[in-house]
């Protein structure tokens, strides 16, 4: 028998109760037939709150969450090996090739993030000879690889089809005219594993909190961790966790596509934390991002290129922390506002054998300005 459970309103997590943001669910056979109403629905989710979970259990979608499975299974494998494996070409570019824990800042002040990164291009893995790790390019990884990129990159087109059709544009102006496949963009698919706490190293915490330079992000992770601010009146409210929804990706907007709808649409705000810091966690992210040369107003008023926007911003994520407390905050959160003061984050630290260590550096420490 099959029990469905409501999600809880709040979780225990480091001493206090925490919200659990409640997350509308659209139906993703139904958005793929236009039907109105979902429509309807899914532009209110992007214009009131900037994500949704997306249900992928129908028969249009089950295919995808297959690829969701076998690339887990590749990432796990791709995870254990040497770092030398891993790290054979490094980071060929922001959006394609490796990056091991420590690269960017963490959630904490003082950190850097938790987690490593593989990330595989849209454009790359179309090339004859992709440039991926030879652990993982055989003919089976690439096709793993191949086939997760490409239902990413025909749900993602699905949804930015319905928000299309939902604020009535048409011809050109249709969002799926600036996401063109055979124009080069930065649309990449970046398998994410964010290392217990004890193998982490010293201050590695998380991913700082931030909104996505993309258009539209669609996330697998079946592990708690997400958590999000989601917009109120007078600003972003407290940050609270997004509970994982079996069959369900969660996707939301990023600056691109706040800025293509003039500012009309959320970009959601985020960050991860570990929820368990003992677990190892894997998330999907797939980044569908705008042709590099669309042209769009930022929030800071400037018209910039899609491909000068994703530069500048990504600097900014990689920037050592003192540098990125410069960049102007309305460019780190994608002009988004938040209301009130951040939340504290208890940076516990563990010892290699698991149990929490006697007191090293505990206390709350404020969250860096953080950028995404
Ligand atoms: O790992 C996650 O769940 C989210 C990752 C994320 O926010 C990002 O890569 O931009
Ligand atoms: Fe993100």
């Amino acid at each position: 028998m099959v029990v469905s459970v409501d999600p809880p309103q709040s979780v225990e997590w480091q001493g206090k109760k925490v919200p659990v943001w409640p997350v509308q669910t659209i139906d993703y056979g139904r958005l793929l037939s236009q039907d109105p109403a979902e429509v309807d629905k899914v532009l209110k989710a992007c214009l009131e709150e900037g994500y949704f979970n997306l249900d992928l259990q129908g028969i249009d979608g089950r295919r995808m969450l297959s690829d969701q499975q076998e690339t887990l299974k590749l990432m796990r494998r791709f995870f254990d090996y040497p770092i030398e494996a891993k790290n054979e070409f490094g980071l060929i570019s922001s959006h394609l090739g490796y990056e091991p824990v420590g690269s960017r800042t963490g959630v904490g002040a003082g950190t850097k993030d938790g987690y490593e990164m593989l990330k595989v291009s849209r454009d790359e893995i179309q090339r004859a000879s992709p440039k991926i790790p030879a652990a993982i390019k055989n003919s089976g990884d690439l096709q793993v690889l191949e086939n997760a990129i490409g239902s990413c990159n025909t749900i993602t087109k699905v949804i930015l089809s319905a928000l299309s059709t939902g604020m009535h544009l048409s011809g050109a102006a249709r969002f799926e005219n600036s996401h063109r496949n055979d124009r080069p963009s930065t649309t990449t698919l970046s398998m994410m594993h964010y290392l217990p706490s004890a193998l982490a190293g010293d201050g590695r915490i998380g991913h700082q909190k931030h909104t996505d330079i993309s258009s539209l992000t669609l996330l697998f992770s079946e592990q708690w961790g997400l958590q999000i601010r989601p917009p109120g009146i007078c600003g972003a409210r407290e940050m609270g966790f997004v509970a994982p929804r079996p069959g369900c990706a969660f996707v939301h907007i990023g600056d691109s596509l706040r800025f293509a709808s003039g500012m009309k649409m959320q970009s959601c705000i985020h960050r991860v934390v570990p929820f368990d810091p003992a677990e190892h966690r894997y998330s999907i992210a797939y980044f569908l991002r705008a042709e590099d040369d669309t042209m769009f107003v930022d929030s800071e008023g400037r018209y910039v290129t899609a491909g000068q926007w994703h530069d500048e911003k990504f600097k900014a994520f990689t920037d050592p922390e003192l540098w990125q407390a410069m960049a102007p905050k309305s460019m780190i959160l994608g002009g988004m506002k938040e209301d009130g003061e951040d939340d504290l984050i208890v940076v516990k630290h563990v010892s290699a054998a698991g149990m929490p260590s006697p007191v090293v550096a505990m206390g709350e420490i404020k969250e860096t300005a953080v950028q995404a």
